[in-house]
């Protein structure tokens, strides 16, 4: 397991989880609490929580930004830095890490519990594919999925109906997963379609094809032109047109350059209030403002698929990344299915079980239709 707090000489760098109770929030950043009377006085109060992070509300963090003089801290770039961790160091499991673990147990160690639960309903099958189908790599171009894990999926939807939703876009994701008998969520839910030859799940004939940001279309590709421009000088910066959003990729560029591509994009989209920032794994992210996300595609689906009023649906949802949050909330707030948070490391979850990578996804996956189909 790791501990993300990190200390070198005098200076103690915790990671320390800003929650905000208006929006629900959460915000991880990093800073020096040696420096900072408020963070001091939180992190000898407050034992670290899971994964070596401290919990302060908002309102906090304002105030000890006035407690510094006023400075402003750059809160994009100590976010990009804190859900980015490149000091991590193997220790024991800590009280917290297992107490973590005890709320958020393996599906595969649950995994009897989890069919059990789901006796008498239809399974919907909820898959993210960054991190999830596919392992996380330097280049966005060459996230590619295995054969392997392909063949489980194929599997996987002739049992059960499935869905991939990512946040890239459709087209792209589809050329990564070459399913036909899949539907998609592409553009973080903002581009639905059906499987091509139509479902045998689905109860109706009617094609589905869903993107509520069609409008924004023009003003996406805008965005993204000026985007590839601005950050032409940042070496390591990748811009990924996403369709109905975009992705500034930050993986590959050195962290001294961090602050200054968030700078560049902000002032790109400070022309454009209608579209908001958001931010994923080393990617900044570029969307519409309208109310519709993952898990509000999640709901489609399960509509479209006739199960929108059912009791005996059970909807399982898996993804690593804080935009599949959407969805587990969702999931938790209907009070069906659940959802499996794809992560090595402790992170505030709606998601009730967890799997560490990929390729526990793929035995998890692989479990579930021996069951289904012993
Ligand atoms: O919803 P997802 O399917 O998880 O998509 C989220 C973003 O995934 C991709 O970026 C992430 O994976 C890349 C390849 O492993 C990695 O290089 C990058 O750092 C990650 O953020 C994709 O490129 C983005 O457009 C998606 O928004």
């Amino acid at each position: 397991m790791v501990s993300l707090t990190e200390e070198r000489g005098n200076m103690t760098k915790k990671n320390v989880v800003v929650s905000d109770a208006k929006s629900g929030l959460n915000m991880a950043i990093s800073v020096d609490v040696s420096k900072s009377s408020l963070f001091t006085t939180a992190a000898q109060k407050k034992p670290a929580g899971p994964g070596g992070f401290i919990t302060i509300s908002r309102k906090q963090l304002l105030q000890n930004l006035e407690i510094n003089g006023g400075a402003r801290v750059n809160s994009w770039v100590d976010s990009m830095r804190a859900s980015s961790p490149t000091h991590i160091k193997s220790t024991p499991l800590s009280d917290d890490q297992n107490s973590w673990i005890d709320h958020h147990p393996s599906a595969l160690d649950m995994f009897e519990q989890i069919t059990n639960a789901s006796k008498g309903k239809q399974i919907v099958m909820f898959l993210d594919y960054d991190g999830t189908l596919s392992p996380i790599v330097d280049d966005p171009d060459r996230a590619f999925m295995s054969d392997q894990m392909r063949a489980t999926v194929r599997k996987l939807a002739r049992n059960f109906p499935t869905a991939i939703v990512s946040g890239r876009c459709r087209d792209k994701v589809y050329g990564f997963v070459r399913l036909a008998e899949l539907y998609y969520a592409g553009s973080h839910g903002m581009d639905i379609k059906g499987p091509s030859k139509g479902s045998k799940y689905k109860k109706g004939t009617q094609d589905i094809l869903f993107q509520p940001a069609n409008e924004f279309l023009p003003m996406i590709d805008e965005v993204y032109k000026s985007l590839v421009e601005k950050t032409k000088s940042t070496p390591g910066a990748k811009v990924e047109n996403n369709k109905f959003c975009i992705s500034v990729h930050f993986r590959c560029v050195d962290e001294k350059k961090w602050s200054e591509l968030a700078e560049e994009v902000k002032s790109v989209l400070k022309e454009y209030p209608k579209l908001r920032l958001t931010q994923g794994r080393k990617v900044l992210e570029i969307r519409p403002t309208i109310k519709w996300d993952k898990g509000k595609a999640l709901e489609f689906l399960l509509e479209s698929l006739g199960y929108a009023n059912c009791t005996d649906v059970f909807p399982v949802y898996i993804g690593d990344d804080r935009t599949d949050e959407d969805a587990f909330k969702v999931l938790r707030e209907r009070g069906q299915g659940f959802g499996i948070l794809v992560s090595k490391i402790p992170k505030d979850t709606n998601a009730s079980y967890s799997l560490q990578e990929p390729s526990e996804v793929m035995d998890f996956l692989q479990r579930l239709v021996r069951w289904k189909q012993p």
